[in-house]
């Protein structure tokens, strides 16, 4: 099985990306949505949260703004908050893994693959990317976005150029969505026949 990690700055088009690897028949693996199924009302993350950040849940589940507050900036609450988080992610992509173990491509859709260590347990990794100006443009375009919000989260993710530099696969998403899905494809289909070193310019 070829695991393909699969990530991307904010609004560089990761999810629709993830959407079109799915289309193609790879199974993806959302760090993500496991993240807040693990917060959300009953989920079971929440007791070790409120032991360690009282106040942060209750019956809804997590207050997202309070904690972001209590550990964005401030590295050794992010810690800890991450020493609860990953281990029960990473159980949950283990058995996401073994059910998917006869599958010939596995992908893992990891936001900050590079920034934690990921990349090390993948085969390959694909970065999703676009030209800055049309990032700013998607994300400034969400509900609730402000520029400052906007360049704080930039500020704590690699820089795209990095990024792109570090990838075995580069996506552009500055294209139109048929482009975009046609390179996909090609990958897919590439890495189904022949494998990740001879996929790399394809
Ligand atoms: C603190 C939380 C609840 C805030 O949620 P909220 O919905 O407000 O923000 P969201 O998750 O969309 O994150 C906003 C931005 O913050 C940055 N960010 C999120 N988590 C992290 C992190 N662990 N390290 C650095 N930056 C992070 C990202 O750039 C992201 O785009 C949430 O971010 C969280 O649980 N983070 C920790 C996740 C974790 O521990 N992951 C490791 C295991 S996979
Ligand atoms: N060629 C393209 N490929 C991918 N997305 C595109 C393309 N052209 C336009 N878009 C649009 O750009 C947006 C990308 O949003 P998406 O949610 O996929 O980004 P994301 O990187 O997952 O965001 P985040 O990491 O911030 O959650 C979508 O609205 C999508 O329709």
């Amino acid at each position: 099985m070829i695991l393909l990690g699969l990530t991307g700055s904010i609004g560089m088009g990761k999810s629709t990306v993830a959407a079109m690897l799915r289309e193609a028949g790879v199974p993806v693996f959302d760090a993500d949505a496991e993240v807040r199924a693990m917060q959300a009302a009953g989920g079971a993350a929440l007791p070790a949260i409120e032991e360690a950040f009282p106040g942060t849940t209750g019956l809804d589940g997590l207050d997202r703004l309070k904690l972001g507050q209590a550990v964005f900036g401030n590295t050794e609450a992010l810690a800890k908050l991450e020493a609860i988080m990953h281990p029960r992610v990473r159980a949950v992509q283990e058995a996401f893994m073994a059910g998917n173990a006869a599958e010939p491509i596995v992908a893992l859709d990891i936001p900050l693959l590079f920034e934690k260590g990921g990349s090390k347990g993948v085969h390959a990794t694909m970065v999703v990317s676009a030209p800055a100006e049309v990032q700013r443009a998607r994300v400034l375009a969400r509900p609730g976005m402000t520029v400052e919000k906007f360049e704080a989260i930039l500020a704590q993710q690699l820089p795209d150029a990095d990024k792109r530099a570090r990838a075995d696969f580069v996506i552009d998403t500055g294209v139109s969505i048929a482009d975009t899905r046609a390179a996909v494809h090609r990958i897919v289909d590439c890495l189904r026949l022949h494998g990740v070193d001879k996929c790399r310019d394809a």
